[in-house]
Parts: C-alpha cells; sequence; structure tokens
C-alpha cells in the first residue's frame, strides 16, 4: 500500500452550495459544486468501467462494494457515477465533465489504470474538487516491449507474412525485409516509455537518437543516447518511434510537413497516442513512399472505423491498443490503482496525484500543524473583513530557518485558501481544487519566503497572513500599511495567534477567538471572565498585547463555546473596551 498520511481536511469534500459572500468582488459570486462528503453510509462504492487485474479487484473489494459494469454508454455511466464515490478506467472510457456533473457532487477520485490521462477531462475533474490519480509505472516495460516487438515486426513483415502464410501462399521475394543493426533510430519522447525503448534498441545494435526538451541529458548519456533537436531527429532517422503524450504541443506533431522533412523510406512505430500523428498525412506519406511503412498501436479515434485505411494499408502493422497488455503489467496496474484510489478515498495524499501537489510523506507529517494553523489564519483574517474591494490581493509569508528550497509550501497555501474562502462562502475547498476556486474568485495569493537565521530545527517559525485593499471590523487588525494582518506560530504542537496587526498576543486557535482593544488598564481580564463564567461560556486562553502600559492593549480570548449576542454585547459595553470582535475558527 502507498505510504501517506491522512490529512482529511485537505481532501474534505463538499456538496452543492451557492457563495452569497458579500467580500467578494460581485463579479466573482456564482455557483459551484464540489464532491459531496460521504457515500450513503459505511463503505464506499467503486464503479469499474474496464477490465482490471483481479489482484486490483480484491483489493478494491476489502474496503469497497465493487461495481465492475463493462461497455457503459455514456448516458449509463452518467446515471451510475452519482452513486458512486470513486471510478476506475483504462483508456477505453471517456471521463469528461458531464461525468463530473452527473456525480452530483459524490465522485471524490477517478483512478486511471494505466499512464495516460488524456481521456480523462482534468481541468473539469480539478473544478469540482475530484483527484484524479494513475498508475504510471507499472505498464512501462509492457509498452516498450511492444514497441520493440512492433519495431522488429515491421522490420521483417511479421504480420504480412503470417498472413499470406495462413492464407495457403508460400510468398518469399515479397516479405524481404531490412535489418535494424546500424540503423538510426529517433526516439520522441524521452520518459518512461522511450528510455526504455532506446535501451533496448541499443541492445539490438542501433544507433539511438532521441528528442526531448525535458529530459535530463545525463540520463540520456547513460543509455548511450544522443539528445538532438526535433528537426535533426526526425531527418536523421531510418525509424522513428513515438513515446510522447497526447497534448496540445504533440497534437498530429506528425503532419504533411514534418514527414516531407524525413528520409525517404523512414519507418514509424506509434506506441503513445494515435493523435500524435495527422492519420491522413501518415496515408499520404505512405502512399508517396516517404514512410516506407508504420506500426501502430494507437488510433486518433479507438477502436477506428471498420474500413480505416491506415489499418487496411499493406505497409501498416496495427495492433488494437496492446502496449500495456500483458498479463504482469494489468496485474501490476490494478494493484498500483486500486492502492491510490482506496488511499484518495481515506483523505490520504496519493503518490500518483495528476491535479494535486505529491507531498511526500515526511514533509506531510512535519507540516501538519502548520497546516492547520495555516487555514486557521486565513479563517481569521477573512472574518476580519468588512468591506472595501473585496478579498482580492492576499500575501502569505513564511517565515523559517530553513533554505528556501527545502520547506514545500503548497499544502499550507491551499490551507491558507480555504480557510480564507470557506467561512464566507460554503465552497468547500481542498488541496486539488484550491487554487482552481481562488483563481476563479479574483484572489490572488502571493507567497514571500522570510529567511531567518538560527536552527531549521522547525520548518517554519511562524505565518503571516494579509489582506489588502479591505476595511476591517477590528480596526486594531491593521498594519502600519493598512493591511489586515494576522500572525501564529506553533507552539509544543499548537497552533497559537501570536500577532493581531501590530498587537503581539497569545491564544492557541483552539475553539473561537475574541478579540477586544481596550485601554490597558488593571482588572479588565477579571471583568471579561466574569461576564463569560456568568454565561457558562468556557475560557481555554486569555492573554494581552499592549502597545505601551497605560496605552491601548489587544485581549484575545479563546472560548470553547460560543458566547450569545448579549453577553458579546455585555463585553462591548465594558466602558474601557472600543471595540471587539467574535471570530469562529
Ligand atoms: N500503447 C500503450 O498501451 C501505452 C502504454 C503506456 C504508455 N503509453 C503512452 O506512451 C506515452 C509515453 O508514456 P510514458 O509513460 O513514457 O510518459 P512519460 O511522461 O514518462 O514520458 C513522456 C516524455 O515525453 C516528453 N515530451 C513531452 N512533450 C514533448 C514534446 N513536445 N517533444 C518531445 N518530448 C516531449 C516528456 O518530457 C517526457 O519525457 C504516453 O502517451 C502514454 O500514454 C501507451
Ligand atoms: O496510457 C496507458 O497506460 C496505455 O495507453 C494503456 O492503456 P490501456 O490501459 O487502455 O491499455
Amino acid at each position: 500500500m502507498a505510504t501517506s498520511l491522512n490529512l482529511s481536511s485537505i481532501f474534505s469534500s463538499s456538496r452543492l452550495v451557492t457563495t452569497p459572500s458579500s467580500v467578494f468582488p460581485t463579479r466573482q459570486r456564482r455557483r459551484i459544486i464540489l464532491v459531496t462528503s460521504s457515500s450513503s453510509g459505511g463503505k464506499p462504492t467503486i464503479l469499474v468501467t474496464e477490465k482490471l487485474g483481479q489482484a486490483g479487484i480484491d483489493l478494491l473489494k476489502k474496503y469497497a462494494n465493487v461495481d465492475c459494469s463493462y461497455d457503459l454508454s455514456l448516458e449509463e455511466l452518467c446515471t451510475k457515477i452519482s452513486l458512486c464515490d470513486a471510478l476506475i478506467v483504462r483508456s477505453g472510457t471517456k471521463v469528461g465533465r458531464d461525468v463530473f456533473e452527473s456525480s452530483r457532487g459524490r465522485l471524490k477520485v477517478v483512478g486511471r489504470a494505466g499512464v495516460g490521462i488524456d481521456n480523462v477531462d482534468l481541468a473539469a475533474a480539478t473544478e469540482y474538487g475530484c483527484l484524479v490519480v494513475n498508475a504510471p509505472t507499472a505498464n512501462t516495460v509492457a509498452a516498450a516491449e511492444h514497441g520493440i516487438a512492433l519495431l522488429t515486426a515491421m522490420a521483417r513483415n511479421i504480420a504480412q507474412a503470417d498472413a499470406s502464410i495462413k492464407a495457403g501462399k508460400w510468398t518469399r521475394n515479397k516479405y524481404v525485409g531490412v535489418s535494424l543493426v546500424g540503423k538510426t533510430l529517433a526516439v520522441l519522447g524521452f520518459g518512461k516509455v522511450g528510455s526504455e525503448v532506446a535501451r533496448r534498441a541499443r541492445g539490438l545494435g542501433m544507433h539511438v537518437i532521441t528528442h526531448d526538451p525535458y529530459a535530463p541529458a545525463d540520463r540520456a548519456r547513460a543509455i548511450g543516447v544522443e539528445l538532438v533537436s526535433f528537426e535533426v531527429a526526425i531527418s536523421t532517422a531510418d525509424f522513428i518511434s513515438l513515446h510522447l503524450p497526447l497534448t496540445a504541443a504533440t497534437s498530429k506533431m506528425m503532419n504533411d510537413v514534418t514527414f516531407a522533412m524525413m528520409k525517404k523510406g523512414v519507418r514509424i512505430v506509434n506506441v503513445a497516442r494515435g493523435g500524435v500523428i495527422d492519420e491522413e498525412a501518415l496515408l499520404r506519406a505512405l502512399d508517396s513512399g516517404i514512410v516506407a511503412q508504420a506500426a501502430l498501436d494507437v488510433f486518433t479515434v479507438e477502436p477506428p472505423v471498420k474500413d480505416n485505411k491506415l489499418v487496411l494499408h499493406e505497409s501498416v502493422t496495427a495492433t488494437p491498443h496492446l502496449g500495456a497488455s500483458t498479463m504482469e503489467a494489468q496485474e501490476g496496474v490494478a494493484i498500483e490503482v486500486a492502492e491510490a484510489v482506496i488511499g484518495a478515498l481515506r483523505g490520504e495524499l496519493a503518490a500518483t496525484a495528476v491535479n494535486a501537489p505529491m507531498v511526500p510523506l515526511e514533509v506531510l507529517r512535519e507540516l501538519k500543524p502548520y497546516v492547520v494553523l495555516a487555514e486557521k489564519l486565513g479563517r481569521l483574517a477573512v472574518q476580519l473583513v468588512t468591506g472595501g474591494s473585496g478579498v482580492n490581493a492576499v500575501k502569505v509569508t513564511y517565515a523559517s530557518s530553513r533554505a528556501p528550497d527545502d520547506l514545500d509550501t503548497r499544502l499550507l497555501r491551499a490551507m491558507v485558501i480555504k480557510g480564507l474562502i470557506e467561512p464566507i462562502s460554503s465552497v468547500f475547498i481542498n488541496l486539488v481544487n484550491s487554487d482552481y476556486i481562488a483563481k476563479q474568485r479574483g484572489v490572488k495569493i502571493s507567497e514571500e519566503r522570510m529567511v531567518l537565521d538560527g536552527s531549521p530545527e522547525n520548518p517554519i517559525e511562524y505565518i503571516t497572513v494579509r489582506i489588502a485593499n479591505v476595511e476591517s471590523r477590528f480596526a486594531s487588525a491593521l498594519s502600519e500599511s493598512g493591511e489586515i494582518k494576522v500572525e501564529g506560530r506553533v507552539k509544543q504542537g499548537v497552533p497559537s495567534l501570536t500577532k493581531v496587526g501590530l498587537f503581539g498576543v497569545d491564544v492557541s486557535l483552539e475553539g473561537s477567538v475574541i478579540l477586544c482593544r481596550q485601554v490597558d488598564q488593571p482588572g479588565m481580564i477579571g471583568k471579561v471572565a466574569s461576564i463569560l463564567g456568568d454565561e457558562n461560556v468556557n475560557v481555554s486562553f486569555m492573554s494581552v498585547g499592549r502597545i505601551a502600559p497605560g496605552k491601548q492593549a489587544v485581549m484575545a480570548i479563546g472560548v470553547d463555546e460560543q458566547p450569545s449576542k448579549e453577553t458579546l454585547k455585555k463585553i462591548g459595553d465594558i466602558p474601557a473596551i472600543e471595540e471587539f470582535v467574535f471570530l469562529k475558527l
């Protein structure tokens, strides 16, 4: 089971909600649908829409009700999905926006039992707070082996010769092949599969070059592969093997223009994604002889139409997307995806998350109290806003003795956003959708690192949250530059509020907080405590921060229960109290 830490608030889920807040800019107010909080009680339900290795199914069944329903129409999928907490697919199920919409907020995780997630609408998943996980490694070798199988089969006309002999013919001259040894193979995309193909092709005696702008040169060097430009790769290769993801940049990368740049008689293998090749252009290139042969495992539309001209072309060797289809790979991806989906349903952070930051377990453990602090500071800060131009400029400062690259603040940032937006909108935020929701509402979060001297034993000394361009219902919360400012620390594992505006305070962030500004004078703590005591409100903490003796002071009072309006009024009526505010944590 993949190791991860339960931080359910980070993945806390939600429901159909509206966002009526008055403190966010009006144009940002709109209806948002996010994921629901739980299944219908008891075990979660996981829908599996394509054949998954038995080991994975067995794992899932220990934890959930598993519904294996294959070959669903879109309509059937949309109907079923509203009853499911998770969905597991391979490449054959299109998980578009309509699926997320139809889930009515219940779908919390989509697991892709394989690498490519181009059949999942990631933007929609993120928008709906649905985590997407994949199984990125278990089928790498299978895909690489299939690439090599196609390369060699194509070069020696294996498929065509097999069909011929089965048809009762004994045709030897027609199926004379070409040798691989000494030939140049261009591997486009030097990631997991591409590098394994390159390694194997080197073993076949091929000269291997690769194009991948993001691949580390030392990895290529270690395999004895030369990293070259795209133009050099495609114009010098005898064979080209595609191992790219399908993205806007790679879509139809093989087209009339690029085919024209290739050596006449080039041979092409595609076990990546059909959409990387302009299939009409490939047909033209095959017919004109620029491309001598192609071996295709993947197609723009799968399955291809019955009379697909490429599939029927005699210079094409075709397989029905079998790259990952070995017994071993399918058991591997099934286990990999099942573990990730179960973990995500338990509120754990998955190591194979596609649309959320992957945060290592050690980092999560260390940051846990700071995660709580970050959320509470966000919560406090936003409740101090009373008007102005809306919450649109938030600055978070992390003061730490650690080197800037030794502190991963993505979780903290997500939790500040959660704290800022949830109290005033009913939108539930999690790690998946925090940045999206902030952006959608026009809330610009800037982060700043303050490097302190001293021992880097604690990951963070303090966190400050500032909101600019707003008015506050508690004027003392404003900094010199007029921003709402709250600051906190983790003290002996407990998140604490240590500064409000210019005033130092010290109150643990548990329960709720009353902040009062008063003229500093003896007996104030007693007066407030006795009002709260009379009303049976338990005071957990009190602290006073003052500018100078006898001048103004801010008293922070931690309370376990929410005081009644009358109680709060009685506090406000104490003559020395100039302003006060009750803040829910
Ligand atoms: N046929 C199958 O059954 C099968 C099985 C596994 C993987 N795949 C597909 O194979 C492809 C590669 O999978 P992987 O696991 O190696 O992925 P990967 O992410 O490990 O590798 C992809 C590589 O492509 C590179 N790349 C991205 N854009 C590029 C560009 N414009 N030009 C050059 N290089 C670029 C990336 O830097 C990366 O190194 C994916 O499309 C995946 O879906 C297919
Ligand atoms: O992206 C992948 O992992 C491969 O294309 C395999 O897809 P499949 O799971 O549908 O075989």
